[in-house]
């Protein structure tokens, strides 16, 4: 079973946010869940729980409400560093509860000397190890290491929340980690826990059910743009994604429409390559877009040359939109994309690319109902097996945008039936290839169908059905504020 990613995970709990779900509810349930496996592991005895400052040690703090219930259970609590530096308000919230149950003993432990004084190690029938769940990053500090050391050279069972603190989530290797006899994760099983060298780490893996709502998961939300909304300061030019765009020839406005939706979704560069009867008339929309005349008044054979250089030199391509459907336009296509690492297919491009995609591309394509049809696609039900058996991530618009890499479906709910107007499409796929350019297919296809419909909303809101393509770019912004 492949497991999920943390990011895949903090989307998971933003779009539950955004649902009404609270992480205070869901946390609860985690910590039910714990004191349940402690109940199953001991039926009376001593628990020492090992709790870190995070979320990882809020489910803890609820565990301990529930398992102190049990007159037979008694819990002594051990925080790495003082109670005022609990980092987030849910963990707080269960921490402030303590104070109302029956706990044994509580330690704020700033040198693990001080834990050993205590001997609650070596009385414990039990361990919750909460140090560290996958909020976990960078190089284990020293007290949780020596803490860890402690905790594995003590021999008591031990019941892991979330992942063996100390463990890389993600499935790297990370120096020490805590020795659990079972892992207890939350939602779904982690990437790193479904990795080979996790046998090292826990002898066995709960995946706990924590009344996730589906939706959160298939339905595209705020949490699937949450990465691409921060930016670190020390961002330097071009950092945030080069793009080049080929496109353009019968048509010349939408290439213009990608470029400048590209450049609002956050794209540092954006290079269009484009025949030469419409490059200026490109050039002349905005000084924005770089515009490289291509040989002719239609993509064609002589054109590769050019456009492999201009390939080298951008992380992303866009390709499709305006380029029209002369055969040698498409076989010039299907000839450009082999040269491409990260592709964006939309539009007439669509009719010159040849399925199943190389394995070494990552391809996205942004089809309507009758393009995916035309590609040999069998309605929104079978994005999931198109994607797959194609090796390719297909965002199929429609009334709901249905999203598949192959492993996962994610439906997009956002936009409204003003967006049919013309040139929504290359909107969407300048904002595509921009989150391409610096995420994963799948994180940058269901974000660019969540940012495109949000904004086409706020359009609507401004324009109702009178709304354009282009006052849909013009509040990109506003959605990833
Ligand atoms: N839907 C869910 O998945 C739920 C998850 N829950 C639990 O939340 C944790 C993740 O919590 P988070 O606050 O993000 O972080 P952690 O508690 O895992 O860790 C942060 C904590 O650890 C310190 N820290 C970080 N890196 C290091 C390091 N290299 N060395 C030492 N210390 C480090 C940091 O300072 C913080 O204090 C998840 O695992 C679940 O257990 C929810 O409670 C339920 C729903
Ligand atoms: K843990």
């Amino acid at each position: 079973m492949k497991g999920i990613t943390t990011s895949r995970m903090k989307t998971i709990d933003e779009n539950c946010e955004h649902l009404g779900l609270k992480g205070l509810q869901l946390m609860e349930n985690a910590g039910a869940a714990i004191a349940h496996e402690v109940k199953e592991r001991i039926q009376k005895g001593n628990v020492l729980i090992v709790a870190g400052r995070g979320n990882n040690g809020g489910d803890a703090f609820v565990a301990a409400r529930h398992l102190v219930y049990d007159p037979a259970i008694t819990v002594n609590i051990a925080l790495i560093g003082s109670a005022s530096g609990i980092r987030t308000q849910d963990s707080m919230h269960n921490f402030a509860l303590l104070e109302h149950c029956r706990i044994e003993g509580f330690i704020e432990i700033t040198d693990p000397q001080q834990l050993k004084a205590t001997r609650w190690l070596d009385d414990a029938d039990l361990i919750v190890d909460a140090l560290l769940g996958t909020g976990i990053t960078g190089k284990l500090r020293e007290t949780e290491a020596t803490v860890i050391d402690l905790i594995n050279d003590s021999k008591v069972p031990v019941v892991a929340v979330d992942v063996p603190s100390g463990f890389d989530p993600e499935g790297g290797k990370f120096d020490r980690s805590v020795r659990a006899d079972i892992t207890l994760t939350f939602h779904r099983m982690k990437k790193g826990l479904a990795s080979d060298h996790a046998k090292e780490y826990t002898s066995e893996v709960k995946v706990i059910n924590i009344g996730v709502c589906e939706d959160a998961e298939t339905y595209v939300g705020k949490g699937d743009i949450a990465a691409f909304r921060t930016r670190s300061r020390d961002s330097h030019k071009g950092q945030h994604g080069r793009m080049l765009i080929i496109g353009g020839g019968p048509y010349s406005g939408a290439p213009a429409l990608t470029a400048m939706a590209a450049l609002r979704t956050g794209a540092d560069i954006v290079t269009v390559a484009a025949p030469a009867n419409v490059a200026d008339i490109i050039a002349s929309f905005s000084p924005n877009i770089i515009v490289k005349a291509l040989s002719s008044n239609i993509l064609c054979e002589k054109d590769i040359d050019t456009v492999a250089k201009l390939i080298e030199g951008h992380d992303v391509v866009v390709m499709g939109m305006g380029l029209g459907r002369d055969e040698r336009t498409k076989d010039t296509v299907s000839k450009i994309v082999p040269l491409c690492k990260k592709v964006v297919v939309d539009a007439d491009g669509l009719y010159g690319i040849a399925l199943p995609v190389p394995e070494d591309i990552e391809m996205i394509i942004t089809p309507h109902a009758g393009e995916f049809t035309a590609l040999g696609g069998n309605g929104k039900e079978d994005a999931l097996e198109f994607s797959k058996k194609n090796n390719v991530t297909v965002l199929l618009k429609g009334k709901e945008d249905h999203i598949s890499n192959g492993e996962r479906v994610a439906i997009n709910h956002t936009g409204n039936p003003g967006m049919t107007v013309g040139g929504t499409g290359d909107v969407l796929a300048g904002i595509t290839g921009a989150l391409f350019a610096i995420a994963p297919a799948m994180d940058a296809a269901c974000g660019a169908a969540y940012i495109n419909g949000v904004a086409g909303d706020l359009a609507f809101e401004r324009w109702g059905h009178g709304l354009l393509a282009t006052d849909i770019i013009d509040m990109i912004t506003e959605v990833m504020k």
